[in-house]
């Protein structure tokens, strides 16, 4: 359902994704862990087809994610790290407009949105305007947005960062629940206890190389340490990690690691602007209108749907 056929993906000279070989079938719930800048998200805009990988391929429900195929896209319910609303919508408004582009009809539509509204419990701020929201009720409302068509892959950039944890467990409710429907999700976290929790298999991703991916428990047996908790193992192996990495003699990481950090040379390298700005400073706005753009009906945002932007 979600194929990363040995993708590599280079920021100038800066390697944060090196050949990332990964498939995730229907009905799994699959956690991306990894430190502070190993990659994750460069793999899940890649996924999402924000990104162009520099070499392989990705593909999603068996079609090009990577060429921005909005069938791709169409099967794709993205949560990304930053939830972005619209501010001068309710949330209804913009849960109605991105119904509209996922080409609901308008009875559809309608039941969908009761659907999410009681699952998520946002029916008693529904009708403000979202600049009102907390980042607990925008992240819900984005939620409900991502899976209002019911996609067949749901992928998240730290879901439950800022959620209280009744939210978290609406949040898990729902990840297991479509997941035993049959959608594969692809969910990055650094919240060890949920990706235990809630994941089939669990990936861990260091200085672009995935250097585990298994069940927590073949994890455990892999490492001879039966009753070690997933966060004293995930700690032992990336920290080992370093250590081999900065000593140049990491067989798990190879010969490629590409960790010489950032130069002037990234200038440029922004693949959808035009500054020398980071393609990671993109703003979440930027980043879910994209999304939008290339998932709709028509690969763009006809102009009498847009919605006024600040
Ligand atoms: N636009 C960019 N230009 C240059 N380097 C970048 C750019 N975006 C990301 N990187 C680098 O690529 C590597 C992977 O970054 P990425 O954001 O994918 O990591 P991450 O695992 O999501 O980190 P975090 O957990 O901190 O969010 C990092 O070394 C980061 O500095």
């Amino acid at each position: 359902m979600i194929d990363f056929w040995n993708v590599s993906k280079r920021y100038g000279e800066k390697l944060a994704v090196s050949q990332l070989d990964l498939h995730i079938p229907p009905g799994e719930v699959f956690a991306f862990l990894g430190p502070n800048g190993a990659g994750k998200t460069t793999t899940i805009r890649m996924l999402v087809g924000l990104l162009r990988p520099t070499e392989g391929r990705v593909s999603v429900c068996g079609y090009d994610a990577t060429g921005r195929d909005r069938l791709a896209a169409q099967c794709i319910g993205y949560v990304p790290d930053q939830p972005y609303l619209y501010d001068k919508l309710t949330g209804r408004e913009f849960l109605e407009f991105v119904g509209q582009l996922r080409g609901l009809s308008r009875r559809e539509l309608a039941a969908r949105i009761e659907r999410e509204v009681a699952r998520f419990e946002i029916g008693d701020f529904l009708d403000e305007l979202t600049e009102t929201y907390s980042h607990g009720m925008r992240q819900r409302v984005v939620f409900a947005a991502a899976v209002l068509h019911d996609p067949k892959v749901i992928v998240l950039d730290e879901p439950t960062v800022g959620l209280d944890p009744r939210s978290t467990k609406l949040v898990k409710d729902l990840l297991r629940e479509r997941a035993a429907a049959g959608t594969a999700v692809f969910m990055s976290t650094h919240t060890l206890s949920i990706a235990e929790e809630i994941a089939d298999r669990i990936g861990i991703i260091h200085h672009g190389k995935l250097i585990f991916v298994g069940t927590v428990e073949e994890l455990r047996s892999a490492r001879a340490s039966d009753h070690a908790s997933l966060e004293e193992i995930f700690l032992q192996l990336t920290a080992e990690e370093r250590q081999e990495t900065n000593s140049f003699s990491s067989p798990a990481i190879g010969t490629s690691v590409g960790d010489v950090g950032m130069t002037s040379s990234l200038i440029g390298n922004r693949e959808r602007g035009t500054s020398s700005q980071k393609e990671s400073d993109y703003s979440a706005c930027e980043v879910t209108r994209e999304f939008l753009e290339s998932s709709s009906q028509n690969g763009v945002l006809a102009t009498e749907t847009r919605p006024n932007q600040q």
